[in-house]
């Protein structure tokens, strides 16, 4: 039989239509814990995949390197209408092209279903390759409460060789802040005297409210000494510094799953529910932009996300 012709999934030992022994009420019990456990997990990674921030080959080779984990027991429809534009009309069209039954589970597929899918994806979601000749100008980007002004300050406390740039900023300053450590804290009429007398590298308003601004002059003159420069700023900034400065150095920093974020973002505890929620429309935008970055870092673990954005210059085009 062609491989694509799937027979139903086995029916495990126990299950309705088998003559097996009704399990005791506290082993059903804990089989329907587990059960609600599996779909919370598998419901989880989808929501990684389809706010982007797992790769779908990532959530792919959990699946085949663990077929009973919660990535290893998801079908594969469901897998296909968590990816980014794939409706239910388009997932149908793509098994059958791929050959690939319904009931199949990702950690379930043949050899021929492994490679084709495998295929498709790496099509359709191309890996991330550095541009060659990136300059020492460092640029960390990502979405709210990911992390980047904690993994940023690991790195200025790390190496001190480093500057990190400090902005302007017309939003309060926050309980703990200083001026001219954590930001220059100017009014609009300040801001709007810095963007007229060209002292901005970059400049927008994020998330809707406070304007903020990268100085150029301490930039250009650390990158004439030799330094690198880091400047932990939103999306819009680094497109626009990519604009004026090709050369620059792009990292995205990713949450280890959306979920964390979400807690990251509610355990900082320094925005309210609304500044929350617009924080997080945000968010969602800049996950979509991240291919346009030549490094993707997940921060999982603030040491080892600092040494991965330290390095990003070192790395030699892919
Ligand atoms: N690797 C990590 N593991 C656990 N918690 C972390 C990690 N990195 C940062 N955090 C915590 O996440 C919260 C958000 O971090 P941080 O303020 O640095 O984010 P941010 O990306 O700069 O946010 P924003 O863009 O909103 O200013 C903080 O409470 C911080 O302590
Ligand atoms: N475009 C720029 N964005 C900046 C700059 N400095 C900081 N930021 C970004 O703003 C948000 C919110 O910061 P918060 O301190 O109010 O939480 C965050 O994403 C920063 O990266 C800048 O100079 N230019």
């Amino acid at each position: 039989m062609a491989e694509h012709a799937d027979a139903p999934e086995e029916t495990p030992p126990g299950a309705a239509g088998s003559p097996a022994r009704t399990p005791p009420e506290v082993d059903r019990v804990a089989a329907s814990r587990k059960a609600v456990a599996a779909r919370r997990a598998r419901a989880s990674l989808k929501r990684d995949v389809s706010m982007r921030v797992i790769e779908p080959q990532q959530l792919f080779e959990r699946a085949l390197a663990d077929p009973t984990s919660p990535a290893g027991t998801m079908r594969v429809p469901e897998f296909l209408t968590s990816l980014p534009a794939i409706g239910e009309g388009k997932r149908d069209r793509i098994l059958e092209e791929l050959s690939i039954s319904p009931v199949k589970r990702l950690g379930g597929l043949g050899a021929r279903q492994r490679a084709v899918l495998r295929r498709f994806l790496d099509a359709r979601f191309p890996p991330q390759r550095a541009r060659g000749g990136r300059s020492r100008l460092v640029v960390l980007a990502g979405p709210t409460a990911v992390g980047k002004g904690t993994v940023a300050g690991y790195i200025k406390e790390h190496h001190p060789e480093i500057l990190l740039s400090v902005s302007a900023t017309t939003r309060p300053a926050r309980p703990g802040e200083i001026d001219g450590e954590h930001y220059y804290f100017v009014d609009d009429a300040e801001f709007d005297r810095l963007i007229e007398t060209d002292q901005l590298l970059e400049h927008a308003t994020v998330h809707n409210k406070y304007r903020y601004g990268t100085p150029r002059g301490p930039i250009e003159a650390a990158l004439q000494a030799g330094r690198t420069v880091l400047l932990e700023i939103d999306l819009q900034g680094a497109r626009q510094v990519r604009a004026a400065e090709p050369s620059a150095t792009l990292v995205f920093l990713l949450p280890p799953s959306w979920d964390e974020l979400v807690q990251r973002l509610v355990g900082r505890g320094t925005e309210g529910a609304e500044e929350r929620a617009r924080r997080l429309r945000t968010a969602k935008r800049e996950l979509a932009a991240q291919h346009e970055f030549d490094f993707r870092v997940v921060n999982e673990d603030v040491a080892s996300a600092a040494r991965e954005v330290v390095e990003s210059v070192q790395v030699p085009s892919r």
